[in-house]
């Protein structure tokens, strides 16, 4: 089981920030394979910093990112050619390009990602600028899982998005765990990510406030809620 191995990626003391102020300090967290770690927190506690300097699209600024054991500084270019899967906060879809066009310039097979979300098929000749905020979070989300990441960092996927929809795209984060990858996931609204989740950690004003087993999470969700996130967890 996933408790038992090596983290693929891990966090040591890892500060971050911009212009070399940090709004992130001494951050520990580690991903396993076939694990799904939910980083919480309200606006501004640091989460997309985090995630930005894991994938290597921010240098750190203290600390240490170890991918597979070992310390890296490498660009996220790099980070994606050795395994990592990014799906951003912003959807990361080319407007103008359709769907297949989209999951062409994606790093795995257009045939996985398909397998993946079956319902993207009926879209492929559409611009994905046409398509719905749900259609087009499965499509990045797909683009970035037909490459079988070894570590996928996702950054609020269920922001705007029905409840459907973000059960579906949680559904599809938990089938690639269960495959074996690690999953970093972000976001503000708690419930449903702490349902797929194993285990959990609270950030408030850039520093691990919490950290747990997902399911005490769930437990205690209304006193993680009122002590750290301001409610925003509800949904
Ligand atoms: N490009 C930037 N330049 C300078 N400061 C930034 C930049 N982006 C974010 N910040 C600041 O860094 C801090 C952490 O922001 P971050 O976006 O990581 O928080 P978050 O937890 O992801 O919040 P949200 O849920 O609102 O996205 C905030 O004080 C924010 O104002």
């Amino acid at each position: 089981m996933s408790a038992e191995e090596p983290p693929v990626l891990q966090a040591k003391n890892l500060c971050a920030g911009y212009r070399r102020v940090p709004c992130v300090r001494d951050v520990d967290l580690d991903v396993r394979p076939g694990e799904i770690v939910v980083v919480l927190g309200p606006n501004g506690a640091g989460k997309t910093t985090t995630l930005l300097t894991l994938s290597g699209a921010l240098p750190a600024l203290g600390g240490e990112i170890r991918w597979r054991g070992e310390p890296t500084t490498a660009a996220l270019h790099h980070r994606v050619r050795g395994g990592l899967g990014v799906v951003p906060e912003e959807r990361s879809v080319i407007s103008r390009l359709s769907v297949r066009d989209n999951l062409r310039i994606g790093p795995g097979p257009v045939e996985r990602a398909l397998e993946l979300f079956p319902e993207l098929e009926r879209l492929l000749g559409r611009r994905a600028g046409l398509l719905s905020g749900g259609e087009q979070q499965m499509l990045s989300t797909a683009r970035a899982l037909a490459a079988e990441p070894a570590v996928l960092l996702a950054d609020e996927l269920s922001l705007g998005l029905a409840p459907k929809i973000v059960a579906r795209l949680m559904r599809a984060l938990r089938e690639a765990a269960d495959r074996g990858a690690g999953v970093l996931l972000v976001e503000q609204h708690a419930r449903q990510a702490l349902a797929v989740a194993d285990r959990a950690c609270v950030l408030r004003r850039g520093r691990v406030v919490w950290s747990g087993p997902a399911e005490e999470a769930t437990r205690d969700i209304r006193r993680i809620e009122g002590a750290y996130l301001g409610g925003a967890a509800a949904a």
